[in-house]
């Protein structure tokens, strides 16, 4: 194309995406026209309060970011329609399209089509943007066999861009295998197997955004829930869904979905046994063994007529509910129900009609009834039946644990009651699978679970009671696991949370992680007992530096301000324990730093907070001392290694680990 051709389209482009601006406002405004006059229309209280949800959440959804293009590419296709594709549908005053959603079906293709499966598009259109402007476009005319792929210099920008703050999408450059995984249907359970850098995270975040576009109303009842590492990590992301216009996400870390207030801590073993999942069967057996074969009749008078059930009665009944095997608490409803049910027909075949409601409710909660099921089907809490079982695990783990293991979970000391127990985190996720044997958790619609190698057994159930009714996108790392409970394989983890054989789809593809930085990492993956397959990456630029020093503190110091020389974030990585010391040595040096969820350039952070987070430049410091703190080291020294995206210098004293 002519320079001059070339200049005359590019304002073409702009003036397009000024009146699209354009109309999105005029489109907010319709809507905030709307929410000020929304008591009138609405009719009662409740209509005018749901209306104002409805109206002040679409009222966020048409919020603009003037630093963020509001349509990215554009596709042309052979039978005359042309479609802009951006971050959310803006029409024009007649209704229009201007911008098409990056979910609308037609988009898709904007993704997926090629030069071998052009899907009718005969040329694809990519932007690129600085700060909001519009700068330049890259043209593929696939009708004629022309294909960028992964060599678009567009795509090449974006990945290769400084980090700075807040994790960003990436609607403009989702890759095409990527896609599949962010558009597979709602009931489909996908698992991601990814090497770092390979997009999990992104992927997971864009199927959320996509399934809530596609299933508005039936995700905006049962919601989606975001499951992810650690606070700092939801932070991180906090702000990608928002971006893409959604905003009724609920994001949580596994502990947070729990109700147990931790006060408490466990030793090692203790902690590894209450995570593994035969505590399960501990628990449903203790909970068992509270229901208990009547042995006395039920004798109970409304004021006119003493009723009797016999014990032989009784018992069939109560054997007979606990053959169904229902939730606890609600297996003791349906005893009363059915021990009322015994006395209404004894009633109705004396008198020849049915007593009242009234009567029938009396007599449920009469004392006989009360004291029959407590007896028999006593009400218990989460709480109490995990404080009976660590207080003495004989009864309930004879069999299933092993003494050693039992003595591993028996309390020392119990406190005096449930109420006085310091609960452990591993407490926690025994209340919660308590919880649920005696009552029903409400099901998510969707749920998303990042880093989920590193869920127990035991926490996996505690997703899986949350997602009876949902399909889950679970992404993970085999390589990256680090709790002392880390899945070796998918299979498991699946059928933990109750999703036994869905799909384990593999990304290998890095857009974080130089190639050099990658190859240096992969050294490690031989060590780490999995079987996963090693990433490669589409950074060519970048650099890898691995430095001697004597003094570790002081060779920090050196590392930090040459990486001030150059733009983006620049991330210290250390053991736990030196975190503190290296921090100090900053500040003497006049080099402020910030932690994890602060907004300085310069972030210290600790070794075992440093999972799914990147920066531009990382600085690890002392690999071995990474490795030695935790008996699975070697795998946070791989997550450590894989956190950079253009520069990784590697400050050591000590020996270097052997696999590296
Ligand atoms: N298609 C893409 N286009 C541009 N950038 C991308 C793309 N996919 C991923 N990225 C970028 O690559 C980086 C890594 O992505 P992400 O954090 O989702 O990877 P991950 O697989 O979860 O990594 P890890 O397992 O190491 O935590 C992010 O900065 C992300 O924005």
């Amino acid at each position: 194309m002519p320079a001059s051709d070339l200049d005359a389209d590019l304002d073409h482009e702009r003036e397009h995406l000024t009146s699209s601006r354009t109309a999105l406002k005029r489109m907010r405004e319709g809507a905030e026209a709307l929410y000020a006059v929304g008591g009138d229309v609405a009719g009662d209280g409740y209509g005018a309060e749901s209306l104002g949800r409805a109206l002040s959440r679409r009222i966020a959804e048409l919020a603009d970011d003037p630093t963020t293009p509001l349509f990215f590419g554009r596709l042309r296709f052979g039978d005359e329609g042309d479609y802009h594709i951006g971050r959310r549908h803006v029409t024009d005053e007649r209704g229009e399209p201007m911008v098409l959603d990056w979910r609308a079906p037609i988009s898709q293709s904007f993704y997926r089509a090629s030069a071998g499966d052009p899907q009718g598009v005969a040329v694809r259109r990519r932007f690129g943007f600085s700060a909001g402007t519009l700068t330049s476009f890259e043209d593929e005319h696939l009708d004629r066999g022309e294909e960028l792929g992964t060599a678009s210099r567009i795509l090449t920008n974006e990945i290769e861009r400084p980090r700075v703050g807040p994790m960003r999408d990436i609607v403009a450059t989702i890759q095409p295998d990527q896609d599949e995984l962010v558009r597979a249907d709602i009931e489909e359970t996908i698992c991601v197997q990814g090497a770092p850098g390979t997009g999990k995270t992104a992927v997971g975040l864009h199927r959320a955004a996509y399934l809530l576009y596609l299933h508005r109303e039936r995700l905006r009842r049962s919601k989606v829930l975001i499951v992810g590492p650690n606070r700092a990590f939801l932070r991180y992301i906090a702000a990608v869904l928002p971006a893409l216009g959604e905003i009724d996400v609920a994001q949580s870390t596994v502990e947070d979905l729990l109700t147990t207030a931790v006060r408490g801590s466990d030793s090692a073993e203790g902690q590894v046994v209450k995570h593994d999942p035969r505590m399960a069967e501990v628990l449903r057996r203790a909970l068992g063994r509270y229901v208990r074969r009547p042995e006395e009749p039920i004798a109970v008078s409304d004021g006119a007529y003493r009723w009797r059930l016999p014990e032989t009665v009784l018992r069939r009944l109560v054997d007979d509910v606990r053959r169904e095997d229902p939730p606890h608490a609600i297996g003791r409803e349906r005893v009363r129900a059915r021990v009322v049910a015994l006395l209404q027909r004894q009633a109705e075949a004396r008198s020849g009609e049915s007593p009242p409601e009234s009567w029938v409710r009396r007599m449920g909660r009469s004392a006989a009834v009360v004291s029959f099921l407590d007896a028999c089907w006593p009400a218990v809490t989460p709480e109490a039946l995990v404080f009976d079982v660590l207080s003495d695990p004989t009864d309930a783990a004879e069999g299933i644990l092993s003494e050693p293991e039992q003595a591993a979970i028996r309390w020392a000391k119990p406190a005096r009651s449930p109420r006085a127990t310091r609960w452990s985190a591993a407490d926690a996720v025994l209340i919660d699978e308590a919880a649920g044997l005696i009552d029903r958790l409400p099901s998510f619609g969707h749920v998303v679970i990042d880093e989920a190698q590193d869920l127990s057994p035991m926490q996996c159930r505690a997703i899986a009671r949350r997602s009876e009714h949902a399909s889950l996108t679970l992404l993970g790392d085999l390589a990256q696991g680090t709790a002392p409970w880390a899945a070796r394989n998918w299979a498991d983890s699946l059928e933990h949370l109750g999703k036994p054989g869905a799909a384990v789809v593999p990304l290998t593809i890095g857009f974080r992680v130089p190639q050099a930085v990658v190859a240096l990492a992969n050294r490690l993956l031989p060590a780490l007992g999995v079987d996963v397959a090693a990433a490669t990456s589409l950074r060519g630029d970048g650099w890898l530096r691995v430095q001697e020093v004597s003094d570790v503190d002081a060779g920090t110091v050196d590392a930090v301000r040459a990486a001030l020389e150059q733009d983006g974030s620049v991330g210290v990585i250390a053991a736990d324990s030196a975190v503190d010391r290296l921090a100090a040595a900053l500040r003497a040096a006049g080099l402020d730093s910030g932690g994890a969820e602060d907004e300085s350039r310069i972030t210290v952070l600790p070794a075992t907070l440093a999972k799914g987070l990147e920066y531009d430049h990382v600085i690890a410091v002392e690999p071995a001392e990474i490795a030695a703190a935790e008996a699975r080291g070697l795998n946070r020294l791989y997550v450590v290694l894989t956190r950079a995206v253009s520069r990784l210098a590697v400050i050591h004293s000590r020996p270097l680990p052997s696999p590296l």
